[in-house]
């Protein structure tokens, strides 16, 4: 990726030459990735190199660069500048390509969230815009547009959306009239998801708000898998910028086995280049799992820890105390393995396990999260245990079992809950057990990483401990839900005249020690979305590998059809959990009175 400072200009114009309107081999709509970051500076902007070649541009009758389209938007394109669309670019001067203006006065975003009357939509996607608006960071001309088949005027919408806004608890200064300013810029067209039809009238209403200014669309598909091509087909035939960038966040799940996986970004990259998709795994954009990094990389304390020599496992553990709850119509063809593991805790996993990167580029932590990645060895039957909860009463309420959930086929077998160890076969991490746990209608709601130290070896203090030093090791715990934290289990003296030893925990609570609400993880990854930051999304690589070490072992289970364990709703999991893990001498740390 070339990077430039403040420049807006690269030298050596593929249009130079050119007198007329006219079309080299075309990706979809890309112009470039010109961004700006926000992490790292105000002045800091990278173009992808892909866009300073001369295969994908299209050319203007002044010699400037327009546009850059796949050769299945050709047609839409061209009629497009048929129309008289012609895009507002800056002349060109000398040998320099013109980029964009990106000054805020001159172009537009219009975010359109596909899928506007869903459950996603209603409960993150139009939250987070409403947050990011309150706390100003969309640009000065914007506009939200809800798409889907429902039939809805902007005023319904509006209606539907205002029930789900919230403002944050220390800032609820203006709340009421930021809010009725940010519904103003919510529109909505109804429309079927594989209509090219619908979406060249969506364009028209888009460019409506565009008003000539240098138009970048977001589009955020919000629905069901089976309809993402429809949609992305349609979308970049019909609804395309013209002028600027045209990026699309795409929602797990990204398949359900290696080759689906496959072919689902195949026919993306139809329409899209790699660098306009934006797979969203919404744990990234949390805060404590992007405090990862910064916790290992800037403390000079943790990293010389951060290999096998002194780390006796990792685990990495989900838990919700709710089932499926009206999704399980969905949730039935993908079982808690591809829901929970296989993305959430595998990025967590390869950010904990990554070497360092070059930078904090994207591409340089994408391209560790691969290598890591790619060094683990596939999971075996062998390493897996699932369970599936069932009915139970409790306290005169029934609780009722996943196969009750109407939308689940009867008598399924999909585990909704399961173990795994896994290991990464490189030199850091050799024989380190990295344990997974991940369920749903257990005792409580919780994510969080535990790392369990060695033992002290020769510790003076032995026989202080009696016979359990597991009791005794060191435990870094990063809580990423709730009450996020980070703590360090600590040995101490307990104050006296004797010797008596105790357990204590460094604490860093975020809620004692920010008094700042934290923001929720849709809203940070719309943020990087509209700025081109693709460092928290996945990278088609990072997908393929993560599915290679699963797919064999969620064949099996399906082929075999493994009974899974059942485990009465609210408790702790299936027992075979625990068997999984002292295979490996290893306790999970969430277990015990003292966690
Ligand atoms: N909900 C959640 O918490 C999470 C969801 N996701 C993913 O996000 C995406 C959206 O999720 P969610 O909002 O729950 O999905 P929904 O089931 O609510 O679907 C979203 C919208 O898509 C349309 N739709 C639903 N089913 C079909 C169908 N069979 N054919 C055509 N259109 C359909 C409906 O709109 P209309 O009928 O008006 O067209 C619906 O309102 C999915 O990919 C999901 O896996 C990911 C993480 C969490
Ligand atoms: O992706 C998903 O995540 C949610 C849990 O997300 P959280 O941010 O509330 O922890 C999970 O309930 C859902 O099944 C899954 O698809």
């Amino acid at each position: 990726m070339a990077t430039f400072s403040s420049s807006a200009h690269v030298s050596s114009s593929p249009c130079s030459n050119s007198s007329s309107v006219g079309f080299y081999q075309q990706k979809w709509m890309r112009v470039s990735s010109l961004h700006r970051s926000r992490r790292f500076g105000p002045k800091f902007f990278s173009l992808n190199s892909k866009s300073n070649t001369h295969s994908n541009v299209v050319c203007m009758q002044d010699g400037a660069v327009a546009a850059a389209v796949t050769p299945i938007a050709k047609e839409a394109t061209l009629k497009k500048l048929k129309d008289g669309l012609s895009p507002p670019i800056t002349p060109k001067e000398s040998n320099d390509v013109p980029i964009f203006d990106i000054n805020k006065e001159k172009s537009t975003v219009s975010i359109t969230v596909v899928g506007a009357s869903g459950d996603l939509a209603k409960k993150k996607i139009f939250p987070a815009l409403f947050a990011l608006y309150y706390e100003g960071c969309l640009p000065e001309h914007f506009t939200v547009f809800g798409y889907a088949r429902s039939k809805m005027t902007d005023e319904e919408l509006r209606n539907m959306v205002s029930k789900t806004l919230t403002c944050r608890i220390d800032k609820r200064e203006n709340c009421g009239e930021k809010m009725d300013q940010f519904l103003q810029r919510c529109f909505y067209h109804s429309g079927q998801y594989d209509s090219e039809e619908h979406f060249t009238e969506l364009d028209k209403k888009l460019k409506e708000h565009e008003a000539g200014r240098v138009s970048n669309r977001l589009f955020y598909l919000s629905i069901p898998p089976n309809i993402f091509i429809d949609a992305v087909r349609c979308a970049s035939l019909s609804a395309s910028s013209v002028n600027g960038w045209t990026r699309v966040i795409v929602e797990k799940p990204f398949g359900r086995d290696s080759d689906s996986s496959a072919a689902l970004t195949s026919a993306l990259k139809q329409y899209l280049e790699e660098d306009q998709i934006f797979r969203i795994d919404h744990y990234l954009g949390k805060e404590l799992v992007e405090n990862l990094s910064v916790l290992r990389f800037s403390n000079l304390i943790f990293e010389p820890l951060w290999s096998r020599q002194y780390i006796r496992n990792v685990q990495l553990i989900f838990s919700e105390d709710f089932g499926t709850e009206g999704r399980g119509g969905y949730f039935d063809n993908y079982g808690i393995i591809r829901d929970i593991m296989q993305n959430h805790l595998l990025q967590i996993l390869a950010l904990f396990a990554m070497e360092t990167p070059v930078s904090l580029d994207a591409e340089d932590i994408r391209n560790e999260k691969v290598k890591v990645l790619r060094s683990m060895r596939t999971l075996k039957l062998d390493d897996v245990v699932v369970g599936q909860y069932k009915s139970h009463t409790r306290g005169g309420v029934t609780y009722p079992g996943y196969i009750d959930d109407k939308t689940v086929p009867k008598g399924s077998l999909t585990p909704t809950f399961a173990a795994a160890a896994l290991f990464i076969d490189n030199s850091r991490w050799d024989g380190v057990p990295f344990l997974m746990k991940a369920g749903k209608a257990l005792h409580n709601r919780r994510a969080e990483i535990r790392v369990q130290f060695r033992h002290v070896p020769g510790n003076l203090y032995n026989r202080n401990f009696g016979t359990d030093l597991d009791q005794a090791t060191n435990e870094l715990v990063i809580r990423v839900q709730p009450d996020e934290a980070i703590y360090l289990k600590i040995n101490n003296k307990v104050p006296g005249l004797g010797m008596r030893l105790d357990r204590s925990n460094l604490n860093l609570l975020y809620a004692a020690r920010y008094s700042k609400e934290i923001p929720d993880a849709y809203e940070r990854l719309l943020l990087d979305a509209i700025e081109g930051e693709r460092r928290l999304f996945i990278r088609s690589d990072e997908l393929d590998a993560a599915w290679s070490l699963f797919t064999p072992v969620l064949k099996e289970l399906e082929e075999k059809r493994i009974i899974p364990e059942y485990y009465p709703y609210g408790s702790r999991g299936p027992v075979g959990a625990h068997y999984l893990a002292a295979r490996y001498n290893v306790r999970w740390g969430d277990v015990g009175a003292e966690q």
